[in-house]
């Protein structure tokens, strides 16, 4: 009797998956402001590396997965190792998986023995199934002293080697293969070919994901031909492979221009894709099912959020602190406060924007500094009821450049309005500077000045730079 006359046991059941990436933007100071508050115009990112893809996988089957480079080979065997999630649609596994990729899985800081155990640690084995098996694994790697030397120094021949020991030796139901011993040197290769044959007679699963037409003759039942993500042929090797060499010989008979054109419309297809045509895809595809399709997907798609995108909330809180930070930007470039703004904020943005706030020497020094400071509402007033020599005289007062003790003259200063602006007598200056004569003072002029009894004045001259 022959064996497939059995009950068929599933493995692996994919139906209706899709992958869909999101492609970043091309960098442009545009699309940066877009990307950060979240309205990038979300079709022109999507790329859906696999569209619609249902197939059957039964127990101790060995199936390849080909097609021309970025087919889709890699994207399915990461959904069905677990390590990505599809978009839409279901994948059942029944059983273990474990994977073994070129360029995947190996923590590359870690010695090759400190990844057997973390990967054994993985997949469940226990301290004791890992001690017990350490050894096989090491001889089987052919990495002799270099076991204990980190991952990151190995050649990828090396790589390869370690991760198929860890895998044969996991003894899962459920291998995935994915180029991982195209880079293997030939002995190891037959060996691990062997071991693969051995695996498969146990009634064991296999996906081999290979750009090698023999391998793939010789290891596998059953090819899953892919193309820019869609299945192209699902069926028998000696079925699958001559029509995907023929498919490869037509390609490469192509002018570059020609190959070009097939490869752009076939990108824009997946550009093109979404969950409608999907949707529109199933029904047609069996109308009388599409009930229970449609729940099918509406489980994939329940968790094909795309989580990475800003919800409205985030949108506006985003919007809302960036239009604060550049408000505040713009009141530090002007010579009014933050409130004063807010409260006037035309007047802020045709009167006050890009004018310094007047410096003066007190600024910051306590009480009467700070009231001295201009508010757009205080300056109104001021303008409407000084006169202008007032004005002018206070900008004096704010420009003075004295210690505790010495004064530097200013243009427009007399020894009246000197001693007036100080709240001290004429008489004191005289006396304090009995050298020079106040009729002949000149801007720049250095002159002593008395201890105040004003306390605000004396402020004024609190610990002032010369
Ligand atoms: N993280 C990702 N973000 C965006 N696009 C991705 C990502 N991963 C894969 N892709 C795209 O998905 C498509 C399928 O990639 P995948 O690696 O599955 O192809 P492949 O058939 O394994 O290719 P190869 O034979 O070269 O290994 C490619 O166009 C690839 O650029």
């Amino acid at each position: 009797m022959k064996k497939d006359k059995k009950v068929k046991i599933s493995k692996i059941k994919a139906q209706y998956l899709t992958k869909k990436f999101e492609l970043l933007p091309v960098k442009n100071s545009g699309n940066k402001v877009k990307s950060l508050i979240g309205v990038n115009d979300k079709n022109q990112t999507d790329f859906w590396a696999l569209r619609n893809i249902s197939f059957t996988v039964y127990e101790g089957e060995c199936v390849g997965i080909i097609g021309l480079n970025g087919a889709g080979k890699s994207t399915l065997s990461n959904i069905i190792s677990g390590q990505i999630a599809q978009t839409t649609g279901q994948v059942e596994i029944n059983g273990d998986v474990s994977i073994i990729a070129a360029n995947a899985g190996m923590e590359n800081n870690l010695s090759g023995r400190e990844n057997i155990r973390l990967k054994a640690l993985m997949v469940g084995m226990t301290n004791k199934e890992i001690k017990a098996k350490m050894d096989d694994i090491i001889e089987f790697s052919e990495l002799g002293p270099f076991i204990d030397q980190p991952v990151k120094t190995y050649s990828s021949g090396m790589k390869a080697k370690l991760g198929f020991s860890i895998m044969v030796h996991q003894d899962t139901d459920i291998m995935i293969i994915d180029e991982g011993l195209s880079v293997g040197d030939k002995t190891f290769v037959d060996k691990s070919k062997a071991k693969m044959f051995e695996f498969r007679d146990k009634g064991k699963t296999i996906l081999l994901v290979s750009h090698d037409m023999r391998t793939t003759k010789e290891w596998c039942d059953k090819v899953i031909w892919l193309n820019y993500g869609e299945v192209k042929a699902y069926g028998t090797a000696e079925e699958v492979i001559p029509e995907y060499e023929q498919f490869a010989k037509w390609f490469k008979k192509l002018s570059k221009k020609e190959q070009d054109q097939y490869k752009n419309t076939q990108r824009q297809a997946q550009l093109d894709y979404s969950v409608d045509v999907l949707k529109n895809d199933i029904i047609s595809q069996n109308n009388t099912r599409s009930r229970q399709m449609g729940k099918v997907l509406t489980v994939g798609l329940n968790n094909s959020k795309d989580n990475h995108k800003l919800s409205l909330l985030s949108k506006c809180f985003v919007a809302l602190a960036s239009i604060t930070f550049i408000w505040i930007m713009l009141v530090s470039l002007s010579d009014v406060t933050v409130s004063d703004s807010i409260k006037s904020p035309f007047d802020f943005v045709t009167n006050h924007l890009f004018k310094a706030k007047p410096v003066t020497k007190n600024q910051g020094r306590g009480k009467k500094s700070n009231s001295n400071q201009s508010s757009m509402t205080n300056k109104k007033k001021a303008s409407s009821s000084h006169s202008k020599k007032k004005s002018s005289t206070e900008s004096s007062k704010e420009n003075k450049a004295v210690t505790d003790s010495t004064y530097s003259i200013q243009d427009g200063d007399s020894l009246s309005s000197i001693a007036d602006n100080k709240g001290i007598s004429v008489e004191s200056i005289q006396a304090l500077n009995p050298d020079i004569d106040f009729n002949l003072i000149y801007p720049g002029q250095v002159i002593k000045i008395p201890a105040s009894t004003d306390s605000s004045t004396a402020k004024d001259n609190e610990g002032v730079g010369q």
